[in-house]
């Protein structure tokens, strides 16, 4: 695996609904095999930004380019395809609670591909051993805890092979020992299948144990004000913006979970 690879470069980005601008000036770029974080305060369009980078929310300029493709300007049919390289975890597992767990995973496989029923089943098992949940093939998502029901939307995440997944704010709603389980899945997950991975993320213990480079957006400027690790703009930033999102988040990262 090397860092050095440039996967996705999103190059003056602007983000917004309507008139109404949510972030601009964004560029950076992913680099294959890293964990990038995007952080900010509440509100600020840290999903916003993960919906344009995954073909939910047409940019209103800038581009993301993919391997020099530039994503936003193809037509639709090229862009489904591009999007079978994403793997997206929303916030709540987001499975079709009247499908058990195994034909949720499996969903995309029969949607996208025409590998045979035995093959799918096969993969199906293969995707769910990967996240500890192969005996939970036959369950509903309702009888399943939430951390499990994560781990069933991570498993339906990689359905596919994709090679950039996309979490958004994977730990919402667990306790703090399921959170950290979740985060050794993820970065098992990035050494074991090589993926890259942009996270969003209110839990700054999880930040700076998994991220190893990011972005940080101001609600006020409406554009990022830091890049880097979290670790890095933690021991390093002095804009006090950053400085007091890395010292609150952390005083309330201790406190007890309201969520989910
Ligand atoms: N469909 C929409 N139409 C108009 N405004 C929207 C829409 N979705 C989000 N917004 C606004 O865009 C801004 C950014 O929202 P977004 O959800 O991206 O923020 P966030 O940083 O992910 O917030 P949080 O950390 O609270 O989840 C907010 O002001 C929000 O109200």
């Amino acid at each position: 695996m090397t860092h050095d690879e440039t996967l996705i470069s999103v190059r003056d980005l602007k983000i917004a609904f309507g008139p109404k601008l949510i972030q601009q000036n964004i560029s950076f770029d992913l680099r294959r095999g890293s964990i990038f974080a995007v952080m900010g305060g509440s509100g600020c369009g840290k999903s916003t930004l993960l919906k344009s980078m995954i073909g939910l929310l047409r940019p209103a300029s800038g581009q993301i380019l993919l391997g020099g493709e530039d994503y936003w300007a193809q037509n639709e049919q090229r862009r489904t395809e591009l999007n079978h390289r994403f793997g997206v975890l929303f916030q709540s597992g987001a499975l079709w609670s009247s499908m058990t767990i195994g034909e949720n995973v499996a969903l995309p496989m029969e949607m996208f591909t025409s590998f045979s029923a035995d093959m799918i089943h096969r993969l199906v098992k293969l995707k769910l051993g990967l996240v500890g949940m192969e005996h939970a093939i036959n369950l509903m998502p309702s009888e399943i805890s939430g951390g499990m029901r994560k781990r069933a939307g991570l498993a339906r995440a990689i359905a596919l092979d994709p090679d950039i997944l996309f979490f958004d704010e994977p730990s919402a709603g667990l306790d703090p020992i399921t959170s950290a389980r979740l985060d050794e899945l993820i970065l098992t997950l990035r050494d074991g299948l090589g993926a890259t991975i942009v996270i969003v993320s209110h839990e700054l213990p999880s930040l700076f144990k998994l991220a190893d480079d990011g972005i940080f957006l101001d609600a006020q400027a409406r554009e990022p004000i830091a890049h880097g690790a979290p670790r890095a703009l933690r021991d390093h930033n002095t804009n006090p913006t950053v400085v007091s999102f890395m010292n609150r988040a952390a005083d309330l990262s201790s406190a007890p979970q309201t969520r989910g």
